[in-house]
C-alpha cells in the first residue's frame, strides 16, 4: 500500500515539482501516473523508495510512515520495492546472470539460494537461456526484460517503473508492459509512468494524471 497526503517537492533552486498531492494505492493495484514531460512523474515515483524526501506531506509505504525512517533502515525499505528505468541501468561489463544477481549480493545471500531466484526470475521474463550472455548482445526489449527481471528478484511487493518503455517500439512495449500485468496478477503493486497515451488507455488501469505537479 503507498499513501501520499499532502506531498509537495521543491528542488533545491526552489523548482516546485509536486505542489501538494493526496492519493492511495492499495495492495496489489497497477496504476499509470501520466502527464506532460516536467510535470512531476518521476519525482512522485523517486519519492517511494526514498531516492529523494518529500518537503511537506507524509509518504505511508506498506504501512511504514517515511518520515520516521531512520537511513539505517532505507535498505531494508528498498528492498521491499524493485525500480525500472527506461535506461534499464544493466552493467555492461557482467553477465546477464551477474547483474540480475546484484541486489540479493548486496543482500547477503548465500550463493545457492541467489542462483535459484536470479533463475526463477530470468525464467519468468522469458531469458533462462542468455544467463550467461553480455547485456549487450541484447536487444532493447530484452535488456528491458533483464532490468525487470533485476526488479523482481528480492520478491519486492511494489514494483515502481520510470517510462520503461520509452525506447521500445509499439509491439515491445506492449510486451513489457503484459509482463508487468503478470506480477500484478500475482499480486505485486505496480506504479508506472509513461507517456504512451494510447498504450495506457489500451491497458485500461487507474491513471494518476499529473499536470505542472498537481494531480488533474
Ligand atoms: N534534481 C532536480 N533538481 C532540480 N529540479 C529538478 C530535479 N529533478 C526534477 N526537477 C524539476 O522538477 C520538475 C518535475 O520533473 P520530473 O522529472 O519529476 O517530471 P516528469 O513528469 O518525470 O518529466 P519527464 O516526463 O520529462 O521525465 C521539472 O521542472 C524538473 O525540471
Amino acid at each position: 500500500m503507498i499513501r501520499f497526503h499532502g506531498v509537495a517537492k521543491r528542488y533545491p533552486g526552489g523548482n516546485d515539482a509536486l505542489r501538494g498531492i493526496s492519493f492511495e494505492v492499495t495492495q496489489g493495484e497497477m496504476v499509470f501516473v501520466t502527464g506532460p514531460s516536467g510535470a512531476g512523474k518521476s519525482t512522485l515515483l523517486r519519492l517511494i523508495p526514498l531516492l529523494e524526501r518529500p518537503t511537506r506531506g507524509s509518504i505511508i509505504v506498506n504501512d511504514v510512515n517515511l518520515a520516521t525512517l531512520t537511513r539505517r533502515r532505507i535498505p531494508y525499505l528498498r528492498r521491499s520495492i524493485g525500480m525500472i528505468f527506461q535506461d534499464h541501468r544493466l552493467l555492461p561489463d557482467r553477465s546477464v546472470f551477474d547483474n540480475v544477481a546484484l541486489p540479493l549480493v548486496i543482500a547477503g545471500f548465500e550463493h545457492k539460494e541467489a542462483q535459484r531466484r536470479v533463475r526463477a526470475a530470468l525464467d519468468k521474463v522469458g531469458l533462462l537461456d542468455r544467463e550467461r550472455s553480455d547485456p549487450a548482445t541484447l536487444s532493447g526489449g530484452e535488456q528491458q526484460r533483464v532490468g525487470i527481471a533485476r526488479a523482481v528478484v528480492s520478491r519486492p511487493s511494489i514494483l515502481i517503473a520510470d517510462e520503461p518503455t520509452g525506447n521500445l517500439d509499439p509491439a515491445l512495449s506492449e510486451e513489457i508492459m503484459r509482463l508487468f500485468e503478470q506480477f500484478n496478477r500475482i499480486g505485486v503493486t505496480l506504479m508506472i509512468a509513461s507517456h504512451d497515451h494510447a498504450l495506457v488507455e489500451r491497458l485500461g488501469h487507474r491513471r494518476l494524471h499529473l499536470a505542472d505537479g498537481a494531480l488533474a
